[in-house]
């Protein structure tokens, strides 16, 4: 149990640690909203998808259903191209009240457009909206001109708001789905968000029980949770057994069993017990709360990616214009100004970039929500694609590679002054401060033993050498041979991790301790070899442990290597031009995560090591980077046929959309330029959609 606890506690600290980085932002923070996501559809793909200006004014569909039956009516009552169609009815003065019904569309079903165009000029980036916004106004004022040129010469000019309405219907028509689309390729936060129930079963003093909204609950509260029913918040068991079920929370897809004392995250599945449950965390200091904060982190940091997209986007924008604007010049030289402006309309509107701007945002979705339910956790999106192109994989051992879960093998003494029991009383009561894997190991072992480990009045760690503290009036360290620096008189177990306890300079003890590789190290070091990434494994243990492992793993090694060589290690990767991911979970990795391209923290890591990462596996299972890297090339590889696509559409789109085939009899109008438009960002929703990772092999 002690093991499954100390697992806990990593999950909370991975918690705790973004908290720190996120900004809190309001709009994905806020529980109670998002427990009772009424929301606009429109308005939660917005905040996944974060930096655009547009789709902020109403919601495409209650404007889509509200503009349909005006545009009905006006395109019942114009003629298209001025051709007459038999369900078609025009009367004296119908084109004034064609007019009038399209001016309210103009206003009503165009703002949308308009808003977002105007806050993209705001934003001194035009763009999609932009361009939608010119079409629909060239058409819109044109027509309006034709009529009172009509009027005022007496001859026919020929109007368009036949395609002005079914142009304005089509694209809120085509907004309303993209943005459905985009909803459905994976909001994470919405998915985590649901796993919270709404409500939860409060007992009271005398033993009743009053059912609360979540939103509503107390630190301290004490909940009970039928079987089968999700936790509503984290909290510590107070009766009750049950195998819980943290897959989507954590990404450990096998139930696990829980008695009173452990810890439960709110979102996970209860099994077949009644648990009751004290609650420790509610609202944004939950666990789910600070993922969901992790995420929206890493989305609101636009990725490189997406910066090609949207300039490419700007561009576009650019080029649409002037094409258009070349359209509208020949086509009033070659045939009359009519078919020009129907060309012009029908240019502005198919290069509209929503595929583009789209590409990136709707695949870094789907990846982070496919990642956050394997406990993979992406800080900086980068991470992805630089992962794709990594030469080199450097990996810590100790609780990486292997459990870190020491046993103690030997307790060797080296005078007689202390008792061996009073050694390992030291060597529990040291360990207290520290959050090495080794001392767990050694604090159970005391445990184990029956002995109570002396009360250290100072404690103070070492990184990557072991710990000093004082007790007793003496000074004490526990640290590795190499910080140690001179020979032992002991024969010490082959491979075992050895650390030395020194009083006033002198070793007085010494623990040996032996660790094992993790089931799924192997696969990982051949998967890596597989993908020419070269792991190199660099560790703080000493030499004889070190080679152990690595004659094992089939794997270069480095030993007793401290916090600053593993640094310039890094360094000096990096420097001979390679890429570099780094692993680890310890205080001694912290600095060459921090460094590395793409630094991978290992579940049960320290508060500092999961500071300095990139990304985050919440469970420390080396089967996870794995899956990390082939999420990173599936992503990776997803983004750039959507970029391709995206703009490559364009490429025929615009050409044809200005009358480039015209004189082989291709022409199209601008609801069909629209429908296309709408075509090639469903295109790129669905490519998004199907980004899966392979499921995952267990070894049990
Ligand atoms: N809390 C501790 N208790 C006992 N010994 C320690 C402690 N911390 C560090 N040491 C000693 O220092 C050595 C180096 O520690 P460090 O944390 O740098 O590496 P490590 O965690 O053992 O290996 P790796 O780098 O592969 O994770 C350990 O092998 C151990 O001998
Ligand atoms: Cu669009
Ligand atoms: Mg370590």
């Amino acid at each position: 149990m002690g093991n499954k606890h100390s697992n806990h506690s990593s999950h909370k600290h991975t918690a705790d640690n973004k908290m720190k980085h996120s900004k809190m932002d309001h709009s994905t923070m806020d529980h109670s909203k998002m427990d009772h996501s009424e929301m606009d559809h429109s308005e939660m793909d917005h905040g996944a998808m974060g930096g655009h200006a547009h789709h902020h004014h109403g919601s495409f569909k209650e404007i889509f259903l509200k503009s349909l039956p005006l545009g009905i009516i006006i395109m019942l009552l114009s003629p298209m191209f001025g051709v007459q169609l038999p369900f078609q009815f025009t009367f004296q003065y119908s084109d004034i009240l064609v007019a009038l019904l399209s001016t309210i569309l103009y206003i009503y079903g165009g703002k949308p457009f308009y808003m977002g165009a105007v806050d993209e000029f705001k934003e001194k980036n035009p763009g999609m909206m932009a361009l939608v916004t010119l079409g629909i106004s060239v058409s819109y004022f044109y027509s309006v001109y034709a009529v009172i040129a009509g009027y005022v010469t007496g001859e026919h000019v020929m109007d368009f708001f036949f395609e002005f309405s079914s142009l304005v219907l089509i694209m809120l028509l085509g907004h309303w789905i993209e943005m459905k689309a985009v909803g459905e390729a994976g909001d994470a936060q919405k998915a985590l968000a649901e796993l919270v129930p709404k409500d939860a079963h409060v007992v009271l003093e005398d033993d009743s029980i009053e059912t609360r909204p979540v939103a509503d609950l107390q630190v301290g509260d004490l909940i009970r949770v039928q079987a089968g029913e999700n936790v509503p918040a984290d909290g510590t068991i107070q009766r009750g057994e049950s195998r819980v079920n943290e897959a989507l929370v954590t990404g450990e897809s096998k139930p696990i069993e829980k008695n009173p004392g452990d810890e439960v995250i709110g979102g996970s599945t209860n099994g077949a017990g009644v648990l009751y449950v004290e609650i420790k965390q509610t609202g944004d200091k939950s666990f789910i709360s600070q993922v969901q904060a992790l995420i929206s982190q890493a989305q609101s940091q636009p990725s490189r990616a997406e910066n090609l997209a949207h300039k490419v986007a700007a561009w576009l924008f650019y080029i649409a214009v002037i094409v258009a604007l070349i359209a509208l010049v020949l086509w009033m030289v070659i045939a009359d100004v009519p078919t020009a402006v129907i060309f012009t309309v029908t240019t502005l509107v198919i290069a509209c970039p929503h595929a583009l701007g789209l590409a990136i945002p709707l695949v870094t979705a789907r990846s982070t929500s496919l990642g956050a339910s394997r406990g993979l956790l992406v800080k900086d999106r980068d991470a992805l694609e630089l992962t794709t192109k990594a030469d080199v994989m450097v990996l810590d051992k100790t609780g990486t590679l292997t459990t870190g879960e020491f046993k103690v093998s030997d307790v060797e003494l080296f005078n007689d002054k202390y008792t061996k029991d009073e050694i390992v009383a030291l060597l529990a009561g040291i360990e207290g401060g520290s959050s090495h894997p080794i001392a767990q190991s050694i604090i159970s072992y005391a445990e184990q033993q029956g002995i109570r480990p002396v009360s250290f009045d100072s404690i103070d760690v070492i990184s990557g050498a072991g710990v000093e503290g004082q007790a007793n009036g003496h000074r004490y360290q526990l640290i590795s041979q190499k910080a140690y620096g001179r020979n032992l008189d002991m024969d010490i177990p082959k491979g075992a991790t050895l650390s030395v306890l020194v009083e006033n300079d002198e070793a007085i003890g010494a623990v040996a301790l032996g660790d094992e590789l993790k089931p799924t190290s192997k696969d990982l070091i051949q998967a890596l070899k597989k993908n020419k990434i070269q792991p190199i494994m660099a560790t703080g243990d000493n030499e004889k442990a070190a080679q152990g492992a690595a004659e094992i793993l089939g794997i270069d090694y480095l030993a007793s290597q401290s916090p600053q060589d593993k640094y310039e290690l890094v360094e000096k990767l990096k420097a001979e031009g390679k890429k570099v991911i780094m692993v680890g979970d310890g205080v001694n990795d912290a600095p060459s995560l921090a460094l590395a391209d793409v630094g991978i923290a290992v579940g049960a890591g320290t508060q500092v090591a999961l500071d300095s990462a990139d990304v985050i596996l919440t469970q420390s299972d080396p089967g996870d980077i794995e899956s990390f890297i082939e999420l990173a090339q599936k992503t990776t590889r997803k983004m750039k046929e959507n970029l391709v696509w995206g703009a490559g559409y364009n490429f025929f789109a615009i050409p044809i959309a200005a009358g480039i085939l015209a004189p082989i009899g291709i022409t199209l109008s601008p609801a069909i330029g629209a429908v296309l438009m709408s075509v090639s960002t469903v295109v790129v929703a669905i490519n998004a959609m199907f980004l899966r990772l392979d499921p995952k092999s267990s070894v049990d």
